[in-house]
């Protein structure tokens, strides 16, 4: 296993990249720890593969280096740095049974049968494929063969990192469920260095220690699912972290606090002197989870008009109409009804501010 560095990375597939557009990949400085379960999070095109491919060797980086365990590995080829890749498709030998499938990838660095015997067992059982090992893996069903393919992918104790290429993709919606949380156990279990690529949120929050998240080829964080939820350092990661994502609404600082379209908010001391002279645009940034509504107005509160409110049974989720702004609130419960005025209160201790989209306060 591998602590591995990323220093001033960055990657152009244009041979001769003029603007920060140009890039796939825009400088970063990261390093991720020996053992550590990471997730690289982000919507299509944004820079996972790019980012996997240059851990892993299949591409050189254009800018920068990498280190595993200090050691420069920029421009060695895959099958020098000791990875395992698991992909989106099984990657399996179909004629063969589970067994040797999984006993391959240590037949191929000298194991010997009693220790082949043990580790494949230990692996198989974690995956649930112990009562499989003596089947082909030719009959087997799509979902079986994508967990011989992440089998193949941990059976190795000594590899510097094993990384995932949005490996759930293929398995079916329960049974996905299942494996996020077994490939949590699995990693507390192995301690492998783990890095995951995936642009499902729930994917990368129940699998990974730290998630980076990532979007048009920059990193804008890097964190537990807690500090991603609690305090996003940019917009995107409010937007696009959450179910709904956070609100964000473009103010103005006046008189010590915080003038929305539909009001002025007072501002902490601290949010204040952080706001003091800002150049740029402002929002404030508040997640639904910690919108209050009332019906009478209280100190603070904003006027807003309901859009609609859904009853989903463990909570409400309404839209309302905030000025000239759309709101959403996870409320517990919500008697409003469409086109009613209400009241509603974004707590000062739960509300952020960014500047051109990085958080200030
Ligand atoms: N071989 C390549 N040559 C040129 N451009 C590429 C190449 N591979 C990727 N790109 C571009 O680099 C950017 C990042 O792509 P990348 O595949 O790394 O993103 P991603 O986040 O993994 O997306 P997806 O989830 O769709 O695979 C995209 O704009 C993509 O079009």
């Amino acid at each position: 296993m591998a602590r591995i560095e990323l220093q001033s990375l960055a990657h152009a597939y244009k041979p001769d990249p003029q603007s920060p557009a140009d890039y796939a990949l825009r400088p970063m400085n990261m390093e991720w720890k020996d053992g550590g379960a990471y997730a690289l999070l982000g919507p299509s095109g944004c820079g996972k593969t790019t980012l996997l491919n240059i851990i892993s060797g299949l591409v050189t980086p254009s800018h920068g280096r990498v280190l595993f365990n200090g050691k420069d590995v920029t421009n060695l080829p895959p099958e020098a740095r000791n990875i395992a890749q698991v992909f989106q498709f099984p990657v399996i030998y179909d004629t063969m049974t589970v067994f040797d499938n999984l006993a391959f990838p240590l037949r191929n660095r000298g194991w010997k049968g009693a220790e082949i015997n043990k580790r494949v067992h230990q692996v198989a059982a974690m995956l649930d494929l112990s009562s499989d090992l003596r089947h082909r893996a030719s009959g087997l069903s799509a979902d079986a063969k994508q967990k011989i393919s992440l089998g193949r992918g941990l059976v190795r104790p000594d590899v510097a990192a094993v990384l995932f290429d949005e490996p759930l993709t293929v398995i079916d919606p329960h049974l996905k469920w299942l494996l996020r949380r077994k490939l949590k156990e699995i990693h507390h279990e192995l301690k492998l260095s783990l890095i995951y690529v995936t642009h499902d949120q729930v994917e990368a929050l129940t699998f990974a220690d730290q998630v980076v998240v990532m979007t048009q080829g920059e990193v804008v964080q890097a964190g537990s699912a807690q500090q991603l939820f609690e305090e996003p350092a940019h917009t995107f990661v409010g937007y696009f972290i959450g179910s709904p994502g956070m609100n964000l609404l473009p103010c103005r600082i006046e008189n010590g606090g915080a003038r929305l379209d539909a009001g002025l908010l007072p501002l902490s001391p601290a949010a204040q002197s952080a706001l003091q002279g800002a150049q740029g645009e402002i929002k404030l940034g508040i997640r639904p989870e910690f919108v209050e509504c009332g019906s009478v107005q209280q100190p603070g509160a904003l006027p807003a008009v309901v859009q609609s409110v859904r009853n989903l049974g463990t909570h409400c989720l309404a839209d309302f109409r905030l000025g000239a702004h759309a709101v959403s609130a996870k409320l517990r419960q919500c008697e409003a009804r469409a086109g009613e005025q209400v009241w509603l209160s974004l707590p000062p201790q739960r509300t952020l501010y960014y500047v051109n989209d990085k958080r200030v306060a």
